[in-house]
């Protein structure tokens, strides 16, 4: 039998790359991919198990192109996280010196992460968009037109691409982090451990006041905590907005459900994509009252007043 197939955000030496050698099993065939709609379409189109794209930084936010992704066509879910400390080197062919860097190439979120050092030491050095932080590095190597002479990298990519370092230490912030996940087809919800995060997305109702607090008061009222909220344009107007959030807790724990429920009969469209172990492996923590038995015990005495043995 073939090893299962993880697809991942290629080329070779990207941190996806990175974060994917750190969660899937030893036995698997990777598979790199152009792009993070293409990593996850081959999910969709059952050629790949499981994608490992970035989604979320501590610098820049949400990764748009996976969050966007997950909830277009067939819907996909998170089912695992991890986090890869993010550091960056400016690496070119043989040779290049600072002073021959006339435009630098790299992902956008590494470009955010190296811009205050780049405007310091490189001013009049024009950014090229990339697709990754590998594909401009396996460009130079490969001896292709690029129109830059330096790609801002990870020091692996760099070793694995044969190129020299130009200048090390070039994120603004030594202490980034980058949060990558797992993706995958959905299946039946594993069970939690106690130490769960639900990924899901949220439209609100067009033009209500309050609507944003509606939602918000669905997690509330049920003792549940968002770890991340962003908002992302539904693209058919101006205004009209989705929210991606974060939440403390398993779909299978009564006070999420809870909360779900609220959602779906409030908002216009509701998506699960996932509950998963925490990096952390923190325990949730479940305020008084909001507890599966607290909601057990609940649910039991209203049987009780319906069939008249209680008031
Ligand atoms: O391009 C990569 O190497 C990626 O995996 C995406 C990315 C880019 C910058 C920071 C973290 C992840």
């Amino acid at each position: 039998m073939s090893a299962p197939v993880w697809s991942f955000l290629g080329p070779a030496g990207t941190f996806s790359e990175m974060a994917l050698r750190a969660v899937a099993p030893a036995a698997v065939d990777v598979e790199p991919c152009p792009d993070v709609p293409t990593a996850l379409d081959r999910v969709r189109e059952r050629e790949a198990a499981s994608a490992v794209v970035p989604i979320e930084n501590s610098v820049e936010g949400g990764v748009n192109a996976t969050i966007d992704n997950l909830i277009a066509s067939s819907p996909l879910v998170i089912t695992a996280e991890v986090a890869i400390p993010i550091t960056f080197v400016l690496a070119g062919r043989a040779g290049t010196r600072l002073e021959d860097v006339r435009a630098v190439s790299t992902h956008p979120h590494a470009w955010a992460q190296c811009r205050g050092w780049a405007h310091a030491n490189l001013p009049d050095a024009v950014y090229v968009a990339s697709t990754s932080t590998s594909a401009p590095a396996k460009a130079l190597a490969e001896g292709s037109e690029t129109g830059f002479q330096a790609v801002l990298c990870n020091p692996l990519a760099a070793q694995q691409y044969g190129l020299d370092v130009i200048a090390g230490g070039v994120a603004d912030n030594p202490d980034a982090v980058t949060r990558f996940v797992v993706i995958s087809r959905p299946g039946r919800v594993c069970e939690p451990t106690g130490a769960d995060k639900t990924t899901l997305m949220v439209q609100l109702p067009h033009d209500r006041a309050g609507a944003l607090l509606d939602m918000l008061e669905q997690f509330s009222a049920r003792g549940v905590n968002l770890s991340r909220i962003e908002s992302r344009p539904v693209g058919d107007s101006l205004g009209r907005y989705r929210f991606s959030i974060d939440i403390e807790g398993h779909i299978r724990e009564e006070r999420v459900q809870a909360a779900f429920i609220g959602l779906h009969r409030t908002c216009p469209m509701v998506r699960f994509l996932g509950s998963y172990p925490r990096l952390d492996g923190r325990p949730v923590v479940v305020s008084a009252g909001t507890s599966d038995k607290d909601f057990t015990v609940a649910r039991a005495w209203v049987a009780d007043v319906l069939a008249g043995r209680t008031l």
